[in-house]
């Protein structure tokens, strides 16, 4: 019953890449055709060979030799020529398929919304955007054409022994027949192997991307050997994994490669007692053996292209689970349009629970941010800082309640038009392996010039900096910006946030990895890019708070109050109790 169940699912997750097959079915069937005119050469040989024996050799008789032997040297060359158009025609259509399948992927996972990131550990993305997705090509240029073309000429190979002789037909035909309860028996354990072979691969890639991006901390805190263990328990099962399939695949290949060999065996035991008895020619029997021996290849074959079918089978229906994810945080049926955006942020009874979490982190936000003010977001440790910033933009929606720019519900713009009106600057700035160009261009969309380049780096005090990296704006930055300072990171961050002049900036902490010289020139470069926008800027510091025309203190899930900073200070014993934490925390960093 699962057998089926999960033969069905199989079946179902190859049979959703036909419309990336349609396109490029031509081709296709032009490779099948190719392979199975060259079996079928192949398969003609034998039958030449029968003519020279019962002929020219019997007979004594070598003047049609030439002719026999010509035709033999051209079905070789046929049955060479076909596998190498063969080759030739799948090659492109299997990567092209390959490299559609993987953009799609990729634009998915860029469309898909965090909470999705949150659930899903980036080895098993990058597991199935590689690997599988190659396994898949492999499938579609080899093992699915061969799959087909071996069976054919399996058929094809019987029918030619039966034509030879019935008995020698049906020997074949009756050692063939196990095949398929043997390859049956063995297709539900191989597929269980081969899917956890595949997630363990994701769980190692996974560890070996963490541990590569945590080098810093495993080595501050001389974890390497810990995680290096961790790593190798891991490859140890994976290999444990392996061996077992390979164990698997073991068994049917040993029956697999049995069985043709019994066949051959009973043809030559029948063939000599025919021959013996006058019932048979020595050609017949030449050619049936020839012909079995040929049939070889794609009967050994069967147990390896089922596996390849398995892994493939077992690759779609985990590319398919993530191209299924629901894209939760979209475009609006009908979306308003937002000419000039004034930038009047307003949070509206918002609530937001995360998904599967007990309780809702914001329990009835009420907040204004009129056009052009800056609004410092205080609060405790894990109050709901970065969850609230995250609304403004879309990263999540909220549960209930609105957040509204200009009046506009931010769910009724297009979230292209939504990003170029709100930029947000994050805690951890995260940069790319490209040029410091590159990097900043990012954030103001493609009309971006290179005067708003330099003016962005003006605004976040990053222009000498820049201009004394070797190749200035060219500069390419590692992975991460790892060759940056952290200041220097948060500073290509800010610039990056401000570059597409937006109407409401949301900057996370920006200031957090500053020193207190590059702080204070930031500060006094932020006052003047925040005159312009709207913007919320969750401050952990009392410094970044100085930046802010009012301060609203989160507590509980609410707004508990909003204010000045000297008025909060005076009348709010939690804000005054909160501030000197952070004061404490400062001068604990500053010492
Ligand atoms: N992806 C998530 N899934 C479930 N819960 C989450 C998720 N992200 C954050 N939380 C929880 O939501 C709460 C608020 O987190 P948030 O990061 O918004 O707080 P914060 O005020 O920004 O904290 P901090 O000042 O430490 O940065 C915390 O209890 C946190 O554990």
């Amino acid at each position: 019953m699962t057998n089926t169940k999960d033969r069905g699912q199989n079946i179902a997750a190859l049979r959703r890449l036909a419309p990336y097959l349609r396109p490029v079915r031509a081709r296709m069937i032009g490779s099948g055709t190719a392979v199975l005119a060259s079996m079928v050469c192949g398969l003609t040989i034998p039958l030449v060979v029968q003519r020279i024996l019962d002929g020219p050799v019997a007979d004594g008789d070598t003047s049609g030799l030439g002719w026999l032997i010509a035709a033999v040297g051209a079905l070789g060359a046929g049955e060479a020529l076909f596998f190498f158009i063969r080759r030739r025609l799948i090659s492109g259509p299997s990567t092209r398929i390959e490299a559609e399948l993987r953009d799609d992927l990729y634009r998915h996972l860029q469309r898909l919304p965090i909470s999705f990131h949150d659930r899903w550990q980036s080895g098993q993305l990058l597991s199935r955007a590689v690997s599988d997705l190659s396994t898949l090509r492999r499938f579609i240029a080899f093992a699915f054409i061969f799959l087909i073309v071996n069976s054919l000429t399996l058929v094809l190979g019987l029918v030619v022994l039966f034509v030879l002789d019935p008995v020698l037909g049906t020997i074949s035909t009756l050692c063939s027949l196990p095949l398929v309860l043997i390859s049956t028996l063995y297709e539900s354990k191989y597929a269980v192997l081969a899917r956890r072979a595949q997630d363990q691969n994701g769980d190692l890639a996974t560890t070996v991307e963490e541990s590569v991006l945590g080098i810093r901390v495993l080595k501050a805190f001389g974890r390497g050997p810990h995680l290096a263990g961790t790593f190798a328990a891991q490859a140890r099962e994976l290999r444990r994994t392996e061996l077992r399939k390979v164990h698997v695949i073991g068994l049917l290949w040993a029956a697999i490669i049995m069985l043709p060999e019994i066949a051959i065996g009973g043809h030559l035991l029948y063939g000599a007692f025919a021959i013996t008895d006058g019932t048979m020619t020595l050609g017949t029997m030449v050619a049936a053996v020839a012909v079995a021996t040929y049939l070889r290849w794609p009967t050994d074959s069967i147990g390896w292209l089922l596996a390849e079918s398995n892994q493939a089978a077992t690759a779609a229906i985990r590319y398919w689970e993530v191209r299924d994810a629901p894209v939760t945080i979209t475009d609006p049926d009908r979306p308003r349009r937002l000419p000039s955006a004034t930038g009047h942020l307003r949070f509206d009874h918002v609530h937001f629970a995360y998904p599967g979490s007990d309780g809702e982190t914001l329990r009835g936000v009420t907040l204004d941010v009129r056009p052009g003010e800056t609004v410092a977001l205080v609060g405790a440790t894990g109050s709901g800082k970065t969850t609230l910033t995250a609304l403004v933009g879309r990263l999540a929606d909220v549960t209930s309640g609105r957040v509204t720019i200009d009046g506009v519900d931010v769910r009724d713009l297009e979230l292209a038009r939504l990003r170029e009106v709100v930029a947000t600057a994050f805690e951890e700035p995260v940069l790319f392996s490209a040029s410091v160009r590159e990097n900043i261009a990012l954030g103001g969309g493609a009309d971006v010039t290179e005067d708003d380049v330099r003016q962005a780096l003006r605004v976040a005090s990053a222009t000498e900096f820049v201009e004394n990296l070797p190749w200035g704006l060219d500069t390419r930055i590692g992975e991460q910006g790892l060759s940056l300072s952290g200041g220097q990171r948060q500073r290509l961050a800010l610039a990056r946030a401000v570059v597409g002049r937006p109407s409401v900036l949301v900057l996370d902490d920006p200031l957090s990895a500053l020193d207190v010289h590059t702080e204070a020139e930031v500060e006094q470069a932020l006052r003047s890019v925040l005159r312009d926008v709207t913007a919320l800027v969750v401050a952990h510091r009392p410094s970044t708070v100085q930046l802010a025309d009012r301060v609203a203190l989160l507590s509980g899930g609410r707004i508990a109050a909003v204010g000045t900073h000297s008025e909060l200070l005076a009348t709010n014993p939690e804000y005054r109790a909160l501030l000197s934490t952070l004061d404490d925390e400062r001068s604990e960093v500053v010492a």
